[in-house]
């Protein structure tokens, strides 16, 4: 019987390149493996006691009694981004692509936007958040337009000084921008991207902000709702699935306090998901490409692990894994499409279960449906007979 299971997202923790890599050109990509190769190693004791390296990753060795079960994903999405993945993950297969605008957005659309928020915007292009506001956030605090970029993914993004746009009007503009980029030119994500500082020395804020799309059919967050049991939503989860198949949600500064909240939760006498993301693996060292900083934030998670297992009552489940790659080491500033860990935990998982390489990340949606004992008509198989004792 399991009461909790608990997604555990390591966002963008990749291990190694998909069979279909070539097609995103993402040939060589391997988050993990390229980070302990270019840093020299990486301290991971608690992942590596749980079957981390069993997976089979780059520079990893296995050790010969896991306490976890172990495998990695195949993704079917035809996509690399937050959204595809954690949608998989949650038991939707995307086929047609969100839109992308590498040309930035058509022209007619920013004029009707400007319309929308009664003034004129700055870059519509592709770019690096932070690169960005190097380039445009002076311009941005003369002119009090704000600055409109995109990126490899399907989002449209607005950056604006917390001084110069308060908060609340900048997320004013991103539900106009919600309102205008539906239908043909539906974009997956608009994103607040507030920041603050002096020329120069700009920094972004925790008060970034996801406008999603619904999820386009069910997904296992809303069989376990509608069921009658906690969808409890950590970090950025809410925002990703748009309130879809969530009772209750937290939001979060950080991977820290992600890891807290988790543990809030996990102490509360809940039952159902508690689905965490941890962001910054991704938003603060992928994108940024730097291999040091990813590898100094997973060795603080791997720190607190610990204390998330004490936590776990004897029915819970706990499962570590991402949503895709975003390799710091390699060219460019975007995500990488890879494989993605799977480890397994609890006290009624058999130690050392190989559930090998699961064709679709839906599996786990599947397989958590299973576990809880609800009925599931979606994507994915479940392989809850492989690591139940
Ligand atoms: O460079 P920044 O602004 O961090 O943008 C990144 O954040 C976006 C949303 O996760 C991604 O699409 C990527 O472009
Ligand atoms: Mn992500
Ligand atoms: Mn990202």
């Amino acid at each position: 019987m399991t009461n909790r299971v608990v997604l555990f997202i390591m966002d963008s923790v990749g291990i190694g390149e998909l069979p279909d890599a070539k097609d995103f050109g993402d040939v060589g990509a391997n988050t993990l493996g390229n980070i302990i190769e270019q840093e020299g190693g990486i301290e991971l004791p608690n992942l590596l006691s749980l079957g981390l390296g069993n997976i089979g990753i780059k520079g990893l060795e296995p050790i010969v009694t896991p306490l976890g079960a172990f495998g990695k994903s195949d993704e079917v999405s035809n996509g690399k981004d937050t959204t595809t993945g954690h949608w998989e993950l949650s038991g939707l297969h995307l086929t047609q692509p969100f839109n992308t605008f590498p040309e930035g957005f058509p022209i007619h659309i920013i004029e009707k936007y400007e319309e929308m928020i009664g003034r004129k915007i700055l870059g519509n292009k592709p770019a690096s958040g932070t690169a960005i506001l190097d380039e445009l956030g002076e311009e941005h605090m003369k002119t009090g337009h704000p600055i409109v970029y995109t990126s490899a993914d399907s989002v449209f993004q607005i950056a604006a000084h917390e001084e110069v746009i308060p908060l609340e009007q900048l997320y004013d503009f991103c539900k106009k921008a919600r309102e205008l980029m539906m239908g043909d030119v539906a974009v997956a994500r608009i994103i607040a991207r507030p920041f603050v500082g002096k020329p120069g020395e700009f920094v972004r804020t925790p008060n970034r902000k996801d406008y999603s799309l619904d999820p386009f059919g069910e997904t296992v967050l809303d069989t376990v709702k509608n069921s009658g049991l906690d969808v409890i939503a950590v970090g950025k989860i809410n925002d990703i699935f748009n309130g879809k198949g969530i009772t209750e949600y937290a939001k979060t500064k950080n991977n820290i306090e992600g890891i807290e909240k988790t543990i809030e939760y996990l102490n509360k006498g809940n039952k159902g998901i508690i689905f965490t993301n941890l962001v910054d693996f991704d938003s603060e060292y992928g994108h940024r490409r730097d291999a040091a900083g990813y590898r100094k934030a997973l060795e603080e998670m791997d720190k607190k692990i610990p204390e998330i297992l004490n936590a776990l009552k004897p029915n819970d489940i706990i499962i570590f894994t991402a949503d895709h790659g975003n390799d710091p080491t390699f060219k460019g500033t975007d995500h990488t499409r890879e494989y993605i860990p799977i480890l397994i935990y609890g006290q009624n998982i058999k130690a050392g279960a190989n559930i090998g390489v699961r064709k679709s990340f839906a599996d786990i949606a599947a397989t958590i449906a299973d576990l809880l004992n609800v009925t599931w008509t979606g994507k994915g198989e479940s392989f809850k007979n492989l690591i139940i004792k």
